[in-house]
């Protein structure tokens, strides 16, 4: 079960930091890894994730980096040094700025490859069904999306994706078991979809073979975020 709480990470998507640190101290006897976020990161600045790092936890930057592959490698330079174990760009802004991203990353730990933090590509964001991906004029369906995608992210020697539950067998299957996936999307029985649309259950999501699942808003927004989390462990 302790194999378990390695692969979950809470998403402290709240503007405060205050509140982001108290989650932190309540949660982090049974969870070791926290999401910043792009909420957290505008209202409490980049130096919340030394914050939680002081906390004895380490922290996944989510600011899904999507831009001109310049502007990326400027971006992922200066997040490389904030002290973040894994940070994430979007697959979709293309091959050069995913190659210009883990550029930035390696220039930067040069001499210390230890402590590079992995990069991940953002695929198809959990949010989105078959039905906006035609909308967008995607002929493909979420699965296939993700899977070129994370394709070209193996290629260029990224780390890992960000994916929804739904697709982590066939990408474990085509890039193999050491190709990180990590999947936001993931509800327990109890708690509301909302803007969420390809789930699964967090045991669903670990059986399926995740690295990690992102959690968010049925622990952080419970009024008792330990006890939705031991709800979910139980
Ligand atoms: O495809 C994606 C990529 C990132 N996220 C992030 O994960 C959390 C999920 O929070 P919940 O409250 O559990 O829905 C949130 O911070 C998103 O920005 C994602 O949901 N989907």
């Amino acid at each position: 079960m302790e194999e378990y709480f390695k692969r979950v990470i809470i998403a402290l998507d709240t503007p405060d930091e205050k509140r982001a640190l108290e989650l932190v101290r309540l949660l982090k006897n049974r969870v070791g890894i926290f999401k910043v976020g792009l909420e957290l990161f505008t209202g409490a600045g980049p130096s919340i994730i030394g914050k939680i790092n002081e906390e004895g936890c380490r922290v996944f930057l989510d600011l899904k980096f999507h831009d001109i592959p310049n502007t990326v490698y400027g971006a992922v330079k200066q997040a490389a040094r904030l002290g973040a174990f894994m940070l994430d760009v979007h697959a979709s802004g293309g091959r050069k700025m995913m190659e210009w991203a883990k550029k930035a990353v390696e220039e930067v730990f040069e001499r210390d490859c230890e402590k590079r933090p992995k990069i991940l590509a953002v695929t198809v964001l959990t949010s989105i069904d078959g039905e906006d991906l035609k909308e967008m004029n995607v002929e493909k369906s979420p699965c296939e999306q993700v899977l070129s995608l994370a394709k070209m992210a193996k290629q260029i020697g990224l780390d890992g994706v960000v994916a929804s539950p739904l697709e982590i067998r066939k990408i474990k299957e085509v890039l193999g078991r050491d190709f990180m996936v990590v999947t936001p999307g993931v509800r327990p029985s109890f708690a509301a979809a909302s803007d969420q649309k390809r789930v699964m259950t967090p045991l669903e999501a670990i059986k399926m073979g995740t690295d990690y699942i992102v959690i968010g808003r049925p622990v952080t927004a419970a009024e008792d975020p330990p006890a939705a989390l031991e709800k979910i462990f139980d």
